[in-house]
This record gives structure tokens, C-alpha cells and sequence, in this order.
């Protein structure tokens, strides 16, 4: 099917760029983009940043650098290539990748941050992006959307976080136009803004396992997600706030999350995952655990 792609020059029928692609979030990731977080700074923003500022945090960057390092190396122990951003002295969120832009199977999609130091970051990535030769192949400038909105939890079912303030229906509809149109399965939740993004109480494991912060996510959207098939594991609220939920699946077997989610910890490993824990205290005190700070550029099926 046609599918109707814009590139940056506007025209309809961009070439298509196959080479960063992903189908599920946990298919075999092998590329990734992230950011030092060598301009990292608490902008009060979300709750989580705000509770950090009102209890006096300082964020250090030596030790963000030296955390973000360790996740590097964590990535490339497990054979993911990481590609850098180039960082930013204006850019302070910019370390949490996840949100500007999204693989898609059918290409990168740029997206459209709500916040306006973040909707900064777009072009900044685009720009980075096209260096490494991966254009992305569509712009969503209609309504509002950020990555961790978006969960494409395997191939044929997409989730959309819509808390009207980062994500919005308008921007949720244009980014799911090529998915309906390919027959996919669309679930969207709609929550409230203090709970900022759908990847801080929502995550999959593998295919048919998430964890999920059961005790905020409504029933609904829990009876929705089980009648396709996802088991839950859950996860409290306090260790979804400290960013516990917000784990990267590497190939539906090993996950990278935040150290110091004991509980979380011990469920991923009943359950037969391999829990990798990293300290990443400085991000989640900016309201971003390990999921935000990576965005997938390539993943293989099977
Ligand atoms: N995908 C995520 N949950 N990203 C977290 C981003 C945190 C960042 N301080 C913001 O408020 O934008």
C-alpha cells in the first residue's frame, strides 16, 4: 500500500529509508541514539523534576556523564552500536532522546515536542540524524507529540499515551495515520498530565509482557492491554515515579533499567528476564529513567 510519506523538501512520495527501522520495542535492538548529558539541567517541568527541585537536588553533570558512560557501555557490552548527538548548551533535556523522534517500520518519523525548550531539540536531531544518513522520512507538525508517548509494543500494535499536554489527539492521530492504514491495532490511553509520559508507567518486556504501573493506569486500559494478550508485571507507584517502570527491552530477554528498583528487580527476573541495573539517579531526577534516554534506530525481527 501507498503510503503517503513527506520529506523535508514537502513533496509527497520522499524516498522511503529503510535502514532505521523498528517493528516491536523489544525486536533485537541494534542501533541506538542518545545524548551526554553534558548540558543536563533540572527545568521544572514535569512533577518529578519540580519534586527534585523543591527538595534541593543539584544536578551534577560529572556524574550524569559518568552514568551515561556506563549505560554506553552497558549498550555496547550487549552489541548495540550507539550513535551520538552532538550536545547542546540550550538544549538541557536533550539527553532524553526518546522524545524527538520515533523508528517506525517504515522509516524515522521526527516528532513534535509539546514543551518549548524541547521543541527546540527537533531540528537540532533531524540535522544529526541526516548526518548519520538516516532523513527522517516524515515530520509530524500537527498537534503535539513526544516519544514516550509512543510505545509500538510489537509488530501490528501500537500504544499511544494522549495526557493532552505532551501528547494530544491531533498529534496522536496524524503519527497513527500510516499504522491504521496498514491495519494496525491502536490502542490510546488518555491520563493525566502530572504522570507526564506513557513510558513512565508503561513498558514492554517482550512481546507479551509489560510491566505496568497497575495502581495508576485505569482499569480499562489494563483489561485492554491483557485482552491482546500482555501479561503485566506491576510496578508501585513510588518506584514508577523514582523511574522504575522506564526500562529498554534489548531483545525481549535483556532489560537495562535504574538500579535501586528492588522489587522491580526481582518480578523481571521471576518472570525470566535478565535485569541489567544502572545507576541512573541524575536522569531520573530530571524525570527520565533509561527508556527516555535512548531512542531505538534499528531493531531486527526474529
Ligand atoms: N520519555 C520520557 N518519559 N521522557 C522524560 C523527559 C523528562 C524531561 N525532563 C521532560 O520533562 O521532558
Amino acid at each position: 500500500m501507498k503510503l503517503d510519506w513527506h520529506g523535508e523538501d514537502g513533496g509527497a512520495g520522499a524516498t522511503i529509508i529503510r535502514d532505521f527501522f523498528v517493528e516491536g520495542e523489544s525486536d533485537r535492538l541494534t542501533d541506538v541514539l542518545l545524548c551526554a548529558p553534558s548540558h543536563l539541567e533540572p527545568v521544572p517541568c514535569c512533577s518529578v523534576t519540580r519534586e527534585s527541585l523543591r527538595k534541593g537536588l543539584a544536578v551534577s553533570v560529572d556524574k550524569a556523564e559518568r552514568q551515561h558512560r556506563a549505560l554506553r557501555g552497558a549498550l555496547a557490552d550487549h552489541q548495540v552500536r550507539c550513535h551520538l548527538l552532538p550536545t547542546h548548551a540550550d538544549l538541557p533535556d536533550l539527553c532524553f532522546t526518546r522524545d524527538t523522534g520515533v523508528a517506525t517500520p517504515w522509516g524515522l518519523v521526527a516528532l513534535n515536542p509539546a514543551m518549548p525548550h524541547r521543541a527546540r531539540e527537533a531540528d537540532h536531531v533531524a540535522q544529526a540524524l541526516s548526518r548519520l544518513g538516516a532523513r527522517p522520512v516524515r515530520r509530524i507538525c500537527e498537534g503535539r507529540i513526544e516519544g514516550g508517548d509512543i510505545c509500538l509494543a510489537r509488530r501490528g500494535l501500537l500504544i499511544l499515551g494522549i495526557s493532552g499536554e505532551r501528547t494530544d489527539e491531533a498529534g496522536a492521530h496524524a503519527f497513527a495515520e500510516p499504522f491504521a492504514a496498514n491495519g494496525w491495532d491502536i490502542l490510546r490511553y488518555a491520563f493525566d498530565p502530572h504522570f507526564l509520559h506513557l513510558d513512565t508507567q508503561f513498558c514492554m518486556l517482550d512481546a507479551h509482557h509489560a510491566l505496568a504501573c497497575v495502581d495508576v493506569l485505569d482499569d480499562a486500559f489494563l483489561a485492554a492491554v491483557e485482552a491482546r494478550g500482555i501479561t503485566l508485571l506491576p510496578v508501585s507507584y513510588k518506584e514508577a515515579r523514582g523511574l522504575g517502570c522506564n526500562i529498554l527491552s534489548i531483545d525481549g530477554r535483556t532489560i537495562l533499567m535504574g538500579a535501586g528498583h528492588d522489587d522491580v528487580a526481582a518480578r523481571i527476573s521471576a518472570a525470566g528476564f535478565q535485569g541489567v541495573a544502572l545507576d541512573v539517579s541524575q536522569f531520573a531526577a530530571c524525570g527520565g529513567g533509561i527508556h527516555c534516554m535512548t531512542m531505538p534506530l534499528r531493531r531486527t525481527a526474529g
